[in-house]
């Protein structure tokens, strides 16, 4: 019998209990089953999990090493092993004076003069002091990048909204020409600085984007056009291939995975956005949780709770998916940042060692806003087969004071919505009114969504997936299922030019390719 075992166990002996008999047991249950830091509050009281879960999963944390493997990261140590390289994302956000090393170097340095570059670089485009060749000012960023490179900073800029007060952003990642046609469309060339953003500046989507944005440049600016370019990478060479002038790439290490890039170059865009001070806030924000996670205990950390909550209804309860559903507008992309760091980092089907896992791995996630959720999908969530736990985000205060009614409305929405999926409706005169509740939810709470409380939100998920990844035994680090595609892609594109033989494709590939060649006639 494994931990999973008795988990699992567990949950089958008390599985006809009610959520709200746990309440009924126990007055402080919220109070047992909440955690803190600062003014941010993390209720998991309304799960299924009691008192004998709580202390397995926190055995099994234990006995998984989550603590061990923690350390070891904020190390330095090469714990993404099949690339070889340290995990050090926390290091850019590191505002103490500790060292933090890898293979006996200090990385601080460096990191802290990356930092005053792209302070500089945003300070002197936000104040006109740094402009196109000509001397017009820049009014507009187009950031160009794609997943790690993108998803981040898109969410970012709409979250940290409230202080923008630089130019206007926009992002680019889709390979489809229609994304970049579009942002370009409504851009004057001229005034416009491109950001391409790339770790690897390999990704065909960005430099193909890169080059389409170049030339459109290019034909208004001419020579100049170089003028209008800046890079986000760890591979220089390559930039300087691009044509990119020194002074204006900014690089990083490979022991910052793509998907934990915000805080450092990838970043560019949101710092010319709201400035490096805010900027510096946001990292404020991660290294408070990153100090929490290293040194609170198990039983009353946050990431720690948060990943344990997850095992639970993943592995205990067997619910396959999860929603996220910020009541926080500016939190709009947080689910598809998610997406990425959560199933790029634990969609993995072999433990470390390579040999196949026997847990259930990551679960599929995916949300929307409240309440726009709740005219769409949220029938399912109440009344659907499926049981789906659902993560609720909300801050106490907006940041219009003016609309204080319509904040208030927002809270009274997402605290009945929780409400709704624990009480439910269970006795009804016609069954397609029944609710049946008992259905499970978190809530993170915070006083309202500032730079320090979104570097916080994001570096508590950015640990919950460590967490669950070190409870798996897995490389939440590497992301090799997404070569194939990619392989292929490079093979499919002579035969959708019509330069190639389907010989040897599948049927269907061989189907489609001819309705192509048919449609385009
Ligand atoms: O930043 P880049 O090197 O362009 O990579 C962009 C993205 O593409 C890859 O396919 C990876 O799956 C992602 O982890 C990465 O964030």
């Amino acid at each position: 019998m494994t931990l999973f075992d008795d988990l699992r166990a567990h949950r089958a002996a008390t599985a006809d209990r009610h959520i709200l008999d746990l309440f009924r047991a126990d007055p402080d249950r919220f109070a047992r089953f909440s955690a803190r830091l600062d003014d941010m509050v993390l209720d998991f009281s309304k799960t299924s999990i009691d008192e004998a879960a709580l202390d397995l999963l926190l055995r099994l944390a234990r006995e998984r090493g989550v603590e061990a493997r923690r350390d070891a990261m904020f190390a330095g140590e090469r714990i993404n092993q099949t690339e070889g390289r340290a995990v050090l994302h926390t290091a850019l956000r590191n505002r103490s004076d500790r060292a933090v090393t890898v293979d006996g170097q200090d990385v601080t340095p460096g990191i802290r003069a990356t930092l005053e570059r792209m302070a500089a670089f945003a300070t002197g485009i936000r104040s006109g002091a740094i402009t196109a060749p000509s001397g017009a000012r820049f009014t507009d960023v187009v950031n160009i990048g794609i997943g790690g490179s993108d998803l981040g900073p898109v969410m970012a800029a709409l979250a940290l909204a409230p202080w923008h007060d630089g130019p206007r952003t926009h992002f680019v990642s889709n390979v489809d020409g229609a994304h970049v046609h579009d942002v370009l469309k409504g851009l004057d060339p001229r005034t416009t600085l491109v950001i391409v953003a790339s770790k690897t500046f390999t990704t065909i989507e960005t430099m193909t984007n890169a080059r389409t944005a170049r030339h459109w440049v290019e034909a208004a600016v001419g020579a100049a056009a170089g003028g209008h370019f800046a890079a986000l990478s760890s591979a220089l060479d390559r930039t300087a291939e691009f044509g990119i002038e020194p002074d204006r790439v900014f690089g990083f290490e490979d022991w910052v995975g793509g998907r934990y890039s915000m805080w450092g170059p990838i970043g560019l865009s949101v710092m010319i956005a709201v400035g490096p001070e805010v900027f510096g806030r946001f990292l404020d924000g991660g290294f408070e949780m990153d100090e929490h996670f290293r040194t609170a205990p198990l039983a009353e950390n946050l990431p720690v709770l948060l990943g344990l909550v997850g095992i639970w209804h993943n592995n205990a309860c067997g619910y396959p998916t999860r929603a996220v559903l910020p009541y926080d507008q500016r939190l709009l992309r947080l689910p598809a940042y998610l997406q990425q760091l959560d199933m790029e980092s634990n969609g993995k089907r072999v433990a470390l060692d390579g040999s196949p896992l026997t847990e259930a791995s990551g679960p599929v996630v995916w949300g929307e806003p409240g309440t726009n959720g709740q005219h769409a999908f949220y029938q399912l969530i109440h009344q659907g087969t499926a049981v789906i736990p659902c993560e609720f985000l909300v801050a106490a205060e907006g940041h219009e004071p003016d609309l204080r009614h319509q904040h208030d409305l927002l809270v009274a929405n997402c605290l009945a919505q929780s409400e709704a999926l624990l009480v439910g409706r269970p006795t009804a005169d016609n069954p397609h009114r029944v609710f049946p509740g008992n259905r499970p939810s978190t809530t993170l709470m915070y006083r309202q969504l500032t730079p320090e409380t979104f570097g916080r939100i994001v570096a508590l998920y950015e640990h919950r997936v460590f967490v669950e990844g070190a409870i798996w035994g897995i490389n939440s680090f590497d992301q090799w299922g997404v070569e194939l595609g990619k392989e292929l892609a490079t093979q499919m594109l002579p035969l959708i030019e019509g330069k190639g033989d389907a010989a040897g494709k599948d049927g269907s590939t061989a189907g489609l390719l001819g309705t192509l060649s048919d449609l385009r006639g």
